[in-house]
């Protein structure tokens, strides 16, 4: 008898992106940065971690890795992170990484992190996990970094970018594989186009035990009153298949995004003057939505930084384009500064 279908499906889904990752490895295996590898040299066999926080759909994710990797002679291991934000919470990531050492995994670690206050207590513990599991892939030398974000998380982030009234990027919400520093290809989502209940579901037929942190169900934050409240209600209102769609969406606005920025990449060099100013009269011809990439990434270059830099501030530079009417300069985050002088937009640090 094979395995239950929660668990073949949890299998299927990291076993594809093993092989992705396999892929990636003997790709950069086969371009010796030296010159002096020999054709005949092996590449050592790829580390990939799991990023587990011992809820169920990193718990399923740790046991599938577990149970493919080394079919395909990958060194499979785990990291856990503790944000140290509820008392005892270090004895539970030991607790996390034994789990983790029991499924097999090697090297297992769990580590502490502090999590400051920038950008409210969600992005903030975000922020610090990402550093911690980063410089867990640096020490370990890892190929990848598996992260369990189903497709119910993904709907979540397409309607809370929706919320905010953000463009196609935002909309598009996470990638299913992603960056971090130094490695543009670290990260990876295997479940994102997996029911959460079938995570839950293969924990449950494997006798996995989970642990459900408390913030998932804690009604302070936005995402957990969107989990229990706000997606209930539209699944109500609108039927079941909304999870579904919105996880669509995301990948249609992905692709348009993804379009429009290649147009505005190519479209920038034809908007500058000879000593590379941006031209009004040549960004004004442009539609609205390669003009406002162009605006945002001369923003970023002069120094804004993205993640403080918001649709309306591009809003406002782009009524320097098309409602002129003698404005002064626009402060925008990082002390930057646009204006318009002699039919040409300047960006700059002020
Ligand atoms: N404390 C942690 N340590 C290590 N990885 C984590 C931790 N918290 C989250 N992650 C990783 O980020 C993913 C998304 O976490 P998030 O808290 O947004 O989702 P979740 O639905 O609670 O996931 P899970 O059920 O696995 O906890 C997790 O599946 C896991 O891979």
């Amino acid at each position: 008898m094979g395995p239950h279908p929660a668990v073949a499906a949890i299998r299927l889904a990291v076993r594809r992106v093993l092989h992705d990752i396999l892929n990636d490895h003997h790709a950069s295996a086969d371009r010796p940065a030296s010159g002096e590898q020999s054709p005949h040299e092996r590449p050592p066999s790829p580390l990939v971690l799991v990023a587990c926080s011992g809820g169920a759909d990193s718990m399923a994710l740790a046991s599938a890795l577990a149970f493919e990797a080394p079919k395909l002679g990958i060194r499979a291991g785990g990291v856990t992170v503790d944000h140290g934000l509820q008392p005892g919470s270090d004895l539970r990531a030991e607790e996390v990484a034994l789990r983790l050492r029991e499924l097999g995994l090697d090297p297992v670690e769990s580590t502490a992190v502090t999590v400051g206050r920038d950008g409210g207590p969600e992005a903030a513990a975000r922020d610090a996990r990402y550093a911690a599991l980063d410089a867990a892939a640096e020490r370990h030398g890892a190929a990848a970094v598996l992260l369990g974000h189903t497709r119910d998380d993904q709907a979540e982030t397409v309607l809370l970018g929706l919320a905010r009234g953000s463009g196609t990027r935002s909309l598009s919400g996470m990638a299913a594989v992603s960056g971090g520093p130094g490695a543009a290809r670290r990260y990876r989502r295997p479940f994102l186009e997996l029911d959460r209940q079938i995570a839950r579901k293969a924990c449950m037929v494997q006798s996995l035990p989970v642990w459900d942190d408390p913030h998932n169900t804690d009604p302070a934050y936005t995402r957990s009153r969107l989990r229990h409240e706000g997606l209930p209600a539209l699944e109500k209102a609108l039927g079941k298949g909304v999870v579904e769609a919105l996880a669509r969406t995301a990948q249609l606005s992905r692709d348009d995004a993804d379009a429009l920025d290649a147009w505005a990449r190519q479209a920038e060099a034809s908007v500058r003057d000879a000593v590379g100013l941006l031209e009004c009269a040549k960004l004004y011809a442009l539609p609205p939505a390669v003009r406002r990439r162009i605006l945002r990434q001369a923003a970023i270059e002069a120094g804004a930084p993205a993640g403080s830099l918001f649709a309306r501030h591009i809003e406002e530079v782009d009524r320097l384009i098309t409602g002129w009417r003698g404005q002064g300069a626009i402060n925008l985050p990082g002390k930057v500064v646009a204006q318009r002088q002699g039919g040409r937009l300047v960006i700059r640090q002020g």
